[in-house]
């Protein structure tokens, strides 16, 4: 039977027999093997796709919101507020909604794909477009919540991270072990500071023998990062992670250091690629920066640098039904046909 989150986990959480479980069924997603590009199945490399658009609400973000929103309604918080790309506000808005409790999120105006922004809307979160990029939206957003009685929720709040790290629990559960590299895309980075959370607290439990290498990508046009500086003006297809000025650089550079990772870029057309990949050749439709971490061990693969017969696993982080807008970019809509068997068997290239 499907646990809540907070249950399946709730000896790794900072939870009481006080905290209300506010929960929609999160977590426990699948690990799907991959047949992965040749390049991996050259080298017996095994990768494998935890598939974060299973969640509830379609992303990774249901993970820290189940635990974040409970936390909020143990402390008699009556509305919570974050500043989103996306998927933190549409996941804010259903864990409210399932609270009883308010929802603020506030968006940099026209960067926010089509499905999360529904979201938002359909859940009934009071929603603020500001004009302006995530980064300004953050910092008016915790300005906002040292003003008013509103609970921030974005994964600058530690139970966000506590939620998020659960999903290396889940990998060294149904692995057995960790695997050998562990690749995410990182945008505000707090979820390769959770997932190396994770994963070191297993180990230091005994729970797992081994220790993965982070491998972490961001799009070469939102990557500070790599370069080590802020990025003003983010810019990639890939909205997610269009991020200059991550909330959780420190443990990013933690997860790397200490991992013996890398954070890497690669470009919106790599992350297209590896988008179009995953829909046509293994059936996952993710969301684009999602791609990104296929597109980064891709790369990795194509330059030798992964161990030979190694296991790799990659969090793809979002569901492609977020960003309908961009399934158009790898194929478009044919023109319609006469509603005759001869125009259908031609169009369909039968005749
Ligand atoms: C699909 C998807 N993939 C990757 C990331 C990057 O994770 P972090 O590096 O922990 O930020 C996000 C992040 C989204 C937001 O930050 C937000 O929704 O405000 C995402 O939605």
């Amino acid at each position: 039977m499907r646990l809540p989150l907070i249950e399946r986990y709730r000896a790794h959480l900072p939870v009481s027999l006080n905290t209300p479980v506010v929960s929609l069924l999160e977590g426990s997603t699948p690990l799907i093997p991959l047949k992965g590009p040749k390049e991996a199945r050259e080298r017996g490399i095994r990768l494998y796709a935890k598939f974060e658009g299973l969640n509830p609400t379609g992303s990774f973000k249901d993970r820290g919101m189940t635990l974040a929103v409970s936390k909020a309604v143990e402390a008699g918080a009556q509305a919570v507020a974050c500043a989103s790309t996306g998927n933190t506000a549409a996941s804010a808005a259903a864990y409210a909604a399932r609270a009883g409790v308010l929802s603020l999120v506030i968006l940099p105006a026209g960067y926010v794909a089509l499905g999360k922004v529904a979201q938002s809307l359909v859940h009934g979160a009071r929603i603020v477009q500001v004009e302006g990029n995530f980064d300004q939206a953050l910092r008016l957003t915790r300005e906002l919540t040292e003003r008013y009685p509103v609970a921030l929720v974005n994964s600058l709040n530690p139970y966000r991270l506590e939620g998020q790290k659960t999903l290396a629990f889940e990998v060294v559960d149904e692995l057995g072990e960790a695997p050998h590299y562990h690749a995410l895309p990182v945008g505000n980075a707090g979820n390769i500071t959770a997932h190396w959370m994770g994963y070191k607290e297993y180990h230091a439990l005994g729970k797992a023998k081994g220790l993965p290498r982070m491998l972490g990508f961001q799009a070469a046009g939102a990557a500070p990062l790599v370069l080590g500086r802020p990025v003003e003006r983010p810019e990639t297809l890939a909205t997610a992670i269009r991020i200059g000025n991550p909330a959780s650089w420190e443990g990013a550079l933690r997860a790397k250091e200490e991992s013996g990772g890398l954070i890497e870029a690669v470009t919106d057309g790599e992350i297209l690629e590896a988008y179009r990949y995953l829909a046509r050749e293994e059936g996952i439709f993710c969301e684009p920066a999602s791609a990104a971490a296929l597109a980064g061990v891709w790369k990795l693969l194509r330059e030798g640098r992964l161990e030979e017969g190694s296991t790799v696993v990659l969090t793809l982080t979002g569901h492609g039904l977020k960003d309908p807008a961009t399934a158009e970019k790898v194929a478009e809509l044919p023109p319609p046909v006469p509603p005759d068997l001869e125009a259908v068997a031609r169009a369909a290239g039968l005749s």
